[in-house]
């Protein structure tokens, strides 16, 4: 299972992944502008280097022709380093790039993925990972869930070397339905996590079973013999 931090936040990325069992990390261009106006590539860098060599990173292009969105993956490959995932939006002009990017070794996934379609034939164009966009597809009455299960069903059938990374996650109910769908990965902010994390009830829990320990023993440590 691969879980990763769809954000740009330097700090949060920085205290977060050494904590969170995270594989990677998520841009996009509405993220970015959450970081105000940085400069790109030394901020993009700058994440590489918190999260090291091994844990992806996934970076949008800009165009909308394929040409440009091959210039525009050619860049971040430059401007970053050579393992970036340029996410490539699953447009006709996408699919084109997506497949030239692949016939070059590049890693590609697959964004703005909102249907059966789009998934099946960024599957059939050798992508590393689809994007299906899960709250806002729920948001369009699409059957999330359905899909995910369809798209996942693809690449176990036709054996593809494909992952699926649900993203769009507003709430964390939405993160494990997407998992039991089918998706191999997610991507959320770490709010989300860390929400989840620190619901009054799990706090309680643990406080009450430091309390009654202590009642007893009058201490809140174990022996040491
Ligand atoms: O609906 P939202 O929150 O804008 O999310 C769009 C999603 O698309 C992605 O760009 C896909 O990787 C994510 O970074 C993000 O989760």
């Amino acid at each position: 299972m691969d879980i990763l931090f769809d954000t740009a936040n330097l700090d949060d990325i920085e205290r977060l992944t050494p904590i969170y069992p995270v594989t990677g990390v998520t841009t996009n261009p509405s993220i970015l502008k959450k970081e105000g106006r940085v400069d790109v590539y030394k901020h993009l860098r700058r994440i590489r280097e918190i999260i090291g060599p091994d844990r992806t990173l996934h970076v949008q292009v800009l165009q909308k022709t394929a040409q440009g969105m091959i210039d525009d993956a050619h860049r971040l490959l430059d401007k970053i380093d050579e393992k970036v995932y340029p996410k490539i939006p699953t447009t006709e002009a996408g699919i084109l790039a997506m497949r030239t990017l692949k016939a070059e070794g590049v890693h590609v996934t697959a964004t703005a993925i909102y249907s059966k379609t789009q998934g099946f034939l960024a599957i059939a164009s050798g992508v590393d990972y689809l994007a299906p966009y899960y709250n806002r597809m729920q948001s369009l009455d699409i059957d999330t869930k359905g899909t995910l299960t369809a798209l996942s069903g693809f690449i176990r059938r036709f054996d593809a070397p494909c992952k699926i990374m649900a993203a769009s996650f507003k709430n964390i109910v939405q993160v494990s339905h997407a998992l039991e769908a089918g998706a191999d990965a997610v991507t959320l902010s770490p709010k989300l996590l860390r929400q989840a994390l620190s619901v009054p009830d799990i706090t309680n829990a643990v406080d009450t079973f430091i309390s009654d320990w202590e009642s007893v023993y009058g201490t809140r440590s174990l022996p040491d013999d």
